[in-house]
């Protein structure tokens, strides 16, 4: 089975799109980017669209690409003081010399619907999350819309990054899954995969799952965004020689991607309703 991440993020977005009107808050998303790389600058385009379709207002703010630290923090800082901001994004990566670390703590948690913040990690691993890093989260609503079993599933998830790998073995055991974390130092790799009932490989490069690392009828997820040899976009897994023994799987493109943008939304829809409402949660 083709898990088709575009088909569940188009349901999503309608649902959200109706969802915002009848809340008759206005949301808004500011997004950041520093610099001109044409995948980053793709991306917030994307971003900015989908904002446009579910009705989130949104600003975009470009920043050179020698902009200092300071000068990102100066921008966040402005952000997080706005009233009319709910949510702000900072396009990762950024360039070398910008601080991705103080820039993200920058970032006030509340508006943080990107969920990298310390809090909001730390309150994924409490088993409480607000807002969840949006790949990760965007896969297990992938797992639910198709009813994949995560309680009692031995989950692998390969890849241990701060947006990725150990938000998504959270979310998984937060699922009741038996999560294992693999890494570049994990010792017989092939073996733990092997061993997945749910293996998500973050990886970064490109057809590196090969069907002998994969149980038969496994959910393999590919969060991976890399080109083939003919340049062509292509995840972590070799999708044709792995399609037939997976029990279900996610292709690149069309997978995991456009959850990241549906999930964005939602988390934004989440800040303003938090905004607005008097709530329990404190961050
Ligand atoms: N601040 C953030 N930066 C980055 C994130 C993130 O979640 N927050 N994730 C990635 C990039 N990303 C969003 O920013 C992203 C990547 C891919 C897609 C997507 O829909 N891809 C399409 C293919 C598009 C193409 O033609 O290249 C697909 O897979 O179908 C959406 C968002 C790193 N940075």
């Amino acid at each position: 089975m083709i898990l088709d991440g575009k088909a569940v993020s188009e349901k999503r977005l309608e649902i959200l799109k109706e969802q915002i009107e009848e809340s008759r808050l206005y949301p808004r998303l500011a997004t950041v980017i520093v610099g001109t790389d044409p995948a980053s600058q793709m991306y917030v385009r994307m971003k900015h669209r989908a904002c446009e379709r579910v009705g989130i207002g949104s600003i975009g703010i470009e920043l050179p690409e020698d902009a200092t630290t300071e000068r990102v923090l100066e921008t966040i800082n402005r952000l997080n003081n706005d009233p009319d901001i709910d949510g702000i994004l900072v396009q990762l990566p950024l360039p070398a010399q910008v601080d991705t670390t103080r820039v993200i703590e920058a970032v006030a948690p509340e508006k943080d619907v990107d969920g990298f913040h310390p809090c909001n990690l730390g309150r994924l691993l409490a088993g409480s999350p607000v807002f969840a890093p949006c790949t990760p989260q965007g896969i297990m609503t992938i797992l639910k819309e198709y009813a994949i079993p995560t309680a009692g599933q031995r989950a692998v998830v390969v890849g241990r990054s701060i947006d990725v790998g150990r938000p998504m073995a959270a979310l998984l055991l937060n699922a009741d899954a038996t999560v294992t974390i693999c890494h570049s130092k994990t010792r017989n790799l092939e073996a733990e995969m092997r061993s997945a009932d749910i293996l998500i490989s973050a990886v970064g490069r490109a057809k590196f799952v090969k069907p002998d690392m994969v149980k038969e009828g496994a959910t393999v997820i590919d969060v991976g965004i890399n080109h083939d040899e003919q340049g062509k976009l292509c995840g972590d897994v070799d999708f044709e020689a792995v399609r037939d023994r997976a029990g279900a799987i996610t292709p690149v493109p069309g997978g995991v991607g456009p959850m990241t943008i549906a999930t964005l939304m939602e988390n934004t829809f989440k800040a303003a309703k938090l905004r607005t409402c008097d709530s329990t949660v404190r961050l």
